[in-house]
């Protein structure tokens, strides 16, 4: 139940447990104390009442001095599995939250935004941790005290027990029933919040874009009013949830007051003595005091049930499988009659029944206009995602069998976005091949022409390039993610419109690295430039997600077909001029 309600791991969980009982053990040995000064008070009296010599008080101050040590270890205990373990527990959570997003296909992060998935690893796991610490072990080891304490001052004197006791299941049941628009009206402003921290967090990645088309007023007034909504259901919830937990403690609060009457009644009566009287009321006092602190904080108790079942949905989405074992013969791509729609079976197809074969040692060209499925194709080829009928085969295996990870080590992937870290030029071309020496990056880097750019830097290789590479232009960004995949050495290799940053001068250098570098191996490359692809081996053309024609540059040249007509058509752009 913790583990399902609260995201907790097995030994968060079981820390939950041992929390609950140190926290009610430590609970029942302050009751030791009144215990002792029960004893005392009654030894006093009676020799008061007697005149005789007043007791020994050593065996008293012996046990004063034992609850303090019991007191001591207990409270320790109860802390350390309160507070003390917590930071693990949520290392552990987002740990096992960033293995789960590394295993999970990329049609998962096209559903989830960012922020939304930032938030549930940073946002969800401290409200969890939040109710951890403050409310779970608490409570629980509240709900235990009391049960202990009950059967014992029950078997006491049942008439004080139950004026003392009787608004605990009226305060519980009035609390536990109001949750159910609690937890709605929590998860509500859970979900406000959300949006806002999404709003700011895509107005900081497009400043420059709000910033150039002037929107800024128009943008800002968006967040004002999600901000509003927040703001509007969180007041909601606070004041529903400040009325359902005052109500509540004024219930519990009221045992108090009966305890003293029907106490008083009692002492009048001669039935109970005072002495009794006031031990009730300390004990009562301190089972009553760790449910105030906990029902202050029972609002978070709803939140991490909401953020539980946010991190629960990451654990109930499918993974990408497959086996570990990949023995491809050879590493020929063959797309087999493949079809694929972003949205699944039901969605719009962006690939229809699109065959064709690219060939170890050529290089295949993906050509055709914006929009018809050039980039899907190569998604495809890596598995990033799985098609929706068809098969794509490397070797003649079919990567949908085949574990993303263990595939992915075989191919080199150049992007049309080029992402980099914020670490030095070197840091980020060795991110192609973990281990690889400091000589084998620079010869890479050499290869993919970075030395010019690298030159200019006054650290050289060592420079730190910030976030996303903000230092560089588009370019040297590109240079730097091909220098990446030569590295890699991988015996496939996807280069999406890998030149399109390049000048005309640095275009042909590293067309020649390229050309040097692939030898061997299976290369599909999508550009838009047709100089780019007429050196290719074989250019499959792509038109609305159909191939409408395939073969050699010369021979479709010749044929005078799409290809044909888009050489053509490029050749006029070029002589264009404003
Ligand atoms: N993640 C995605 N979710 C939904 N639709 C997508 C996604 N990525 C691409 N598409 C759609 O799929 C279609 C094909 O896109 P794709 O990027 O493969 O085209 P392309 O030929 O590479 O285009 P370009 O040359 O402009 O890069 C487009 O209509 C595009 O809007």
């Amino acid at each position: 139940m913790l583990k399902e309600k609260y995201g907790l791991t097995d030994d968060g969980a079981r820390n939950v447990k041992l929390g609950t009982v140190w926290t009610a053990v430590s609970n029942l040995a302050t009751f030791g104390g009144v215990g002792v000064f029960y004893l005392l008070m009654q030894e006093l009296m009676a020799h008061l009442s007697e005149g005789t010599a007043l007791p020994s008080l050593a065996p008293y101050a012996l046990g004063l001095i034992a609850f303090i040590v019991i007191l001591f270890i207990t409270e320790y205990y109860a802390y350390y599995y309160q507070y003390g373990v917590i930071y693990v527990e949520s290392g552990r959570q987002r740990i096992g939250l960033a293995e789960r997003l590394r295993k999970l296909p990329l049609s998962f992060f096209g559903r989830r935004d960012l922020a939304d998935l930032t938030e549930t690893i940073m946002g969800d796991v401290k409200t969890i941790e939040h109710a951890y610490s403050h409310v779970l072990p608490e409570l629980y080891g509240a709900y235990v005290t009391l049960a202990v304490a009950a059967v014992g001052l029950f078997a006491f004197d049942w008439r004080p027990a139950l004026a003392s006791l009787w608004s605990c299941p009226v305060g519980l049941a009035l609390l536990f029933g109001a949750r159910h628009f609690l937890a709605p009206l929590s998860r509500a402003t859970r979900l406000g919040n959300l949006a806002v921290s999404d709003d700011i967090q895509e107005a900081l990645e497009c400043v420059r874009e709000v910033r150039a088309t002037n929107q800024e007023e128009r943008y800002l007034d968006g967040i004002r009013s999600d901000i509003d909504a927040a703001e509007r259901t969180t007041v909601k919830g606070e004041l529903a949830n400040g009325l359902c937990v005052n109500g509540a403690q004024i219930v519990l609060r009221l045992s108090l007051a009966t305890t003293v009457l029907v106490g008083a009644a009692l002492v009048l009566q001669g039935s109970c003595d005072f002495i009794t009287l006031f031990c009730f009321l300390l004990v009562v006092s301190r089972i009553y005091a760790p449910f105030d602190q906990c029902l202050m904080l029972i609002a978070e108790l709803f939140s991490a049930q909401t953020a539980s079942a946010r991190m629960r949905s990451f654990y109930e989405e499918p993974l990408a499988g497959g086996g570990k074992a990949f023995d491809p013969s050879g590493h020929d791509v063959v797309f087999d009659d493949v079809s694929f729609s972003y949205g699944g079976a039901s969605g719009e197809k962006v690939l229809d029944r699109v065959s064709f074969t690219a060939k170890e040692g050529e290089v295949t060209a993906l050509v055709g206009p914006s929009g018809s499925g050039k980039s899907t194709c190569s998604k495809l080829a890596a598995r990033f995602w799985d098609v929706t009928s068809g098969q794509v085969r490397v070797g003649g295996v079919d990567v949908a069998g085949v574990d993303p990870e263990v595939l992915l080590g075989d191919y080199a992937v150049v992007f049309q976005d080029v992402l980099l870290f914020d670490d030095t030029v070197m840091g980020n071309i060795r991110l192609g091949r973990r281990g690889a020496t400091d000589e084998e990056v620079l010869a890479a880097a050499a290869a993919a022409n970075c030395d010019e750019f690298v030159g200019r830097m006054a650290g050289g290789y060592q420079t730190m390039i910030g976030e996303n590479g903000s230092k560089l232009s588009g370019g040297e960004r590109q240079r730097i993610s091909i220098a990446r995949a030569l590295l890699k050495d991988a015996p496939i290799v996807l280069l999406d419109e890998a030149t399109a940053s390049l000048d005309v001068e640095n275009e042909t250098q590293v067309q020649k690295a390229l050309s040097r570098l692939l030898t061997g191996k299976t290369v599909i490359v999508i550009a838009h430039r047709m100089r780019t692809v007429e050196s290719a081996d074989k250019v499959v053309v792509l038109v609305d997600g159909r191939v409408a024609e395939q073969g050699a540059p010369c021979e479709l040249l010749a044929t005078g077909g799409e290809f044909a007509r888009m050489v053509e058509l490029q050749r006029e752009s070029a002589s264009w001029a404003l």
